[in-house]
């Protein structure tokens, strides 16, 4: 099977990932697409960066009506900063039957060089890139290993949600409900 690896925070999921993957999933030929969370990116310092278990809990939630997609807790077990290209391998390593591809925002690719071992990367699954705000197609735009997908433009983002608990701001519409509803039951973000 060809699955999309979909790697995040995820602090918290919200409706804008989910429409892109289930973009990802509708208009190419992937099968599933496996929410990765992360517990620590390695360019990241947030300090309002819930627990891994629920983040882990709020992606699971976000996708239980939807057989296409799967959550992995696989980086809770690695060591830290999560470093893509080794989760790249283990999970390779671990469903040698499956072809994975990696899943990336086209403003992500401005950063990609700095990643670690990246051109491994894209020799070991390549990536499947969809536009982004602002951001334009001129790196790896011929790269054989890099495929370009259009998506719905969504300027939501994690911070926004962060912020907007934290203001007694409504987040309604922008989690799915059953995300809303653990938020708010564990007094997340406040
Ligand atoms: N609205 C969106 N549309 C498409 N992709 C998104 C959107 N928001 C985030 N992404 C992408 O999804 C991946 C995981 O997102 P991440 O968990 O960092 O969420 P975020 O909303 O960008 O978080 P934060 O605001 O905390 O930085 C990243 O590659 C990010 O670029
Ligand atoms: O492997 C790397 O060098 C690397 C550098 C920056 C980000 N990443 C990964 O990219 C994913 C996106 O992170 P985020 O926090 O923007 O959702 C997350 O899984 C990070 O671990 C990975």
């Amino acid at each position: 099977m060809k699955i999309g690896l979909f790697f995040g925070s995820f602090n918290p999921i919200h409706i804008g990932h989910l429409i892109i993957a289930n973009t990802m999933h509708a208009t190419t030929d992937l099968e599933q697409i496996w929410f990765i969370v992360s517990p620590q990116n390695p360019f990241k310092k947030n300090n309002s960066l819930l627990h891994e278990f629920d983040r882990f809990d709020l992606v699971q939630r976000a996708i239980s009506d939807n057989a296409a997609f799967k959550a992995s807790d696989v980086e809770f077990h690695m060591p830290k900063p999560s470093y893509t290209i080794d989760t790249l391998i283990r999970i390779q390593e671990k469903f040698p039957q499956h072809e994975f591809k990696l899943i990336m925002g086209e403003d992500n690719l401005a950063q990609f060089p700095n990643w670690k071992n990246y051109e491994q990367i894209l020799e070991y699954t390549g990536l499947y890139v969809y536009n982004r705000p602002n951001s334009k197609k001129h790196i790896f735009g011929n790269h054989p290993a890099v495929r370009f997908i259009e998506a719905p433009l969504l300027d939501i983002s994690a911070t926004f949600i962060r912020n907007s608990l934290k203001n007694g701001v409504s987040i309604k519409y922008l989690v799915p409900e059953s995300v809303e509803q653990l938020i708010k039951i564990k007094k997340f973000y406040l």
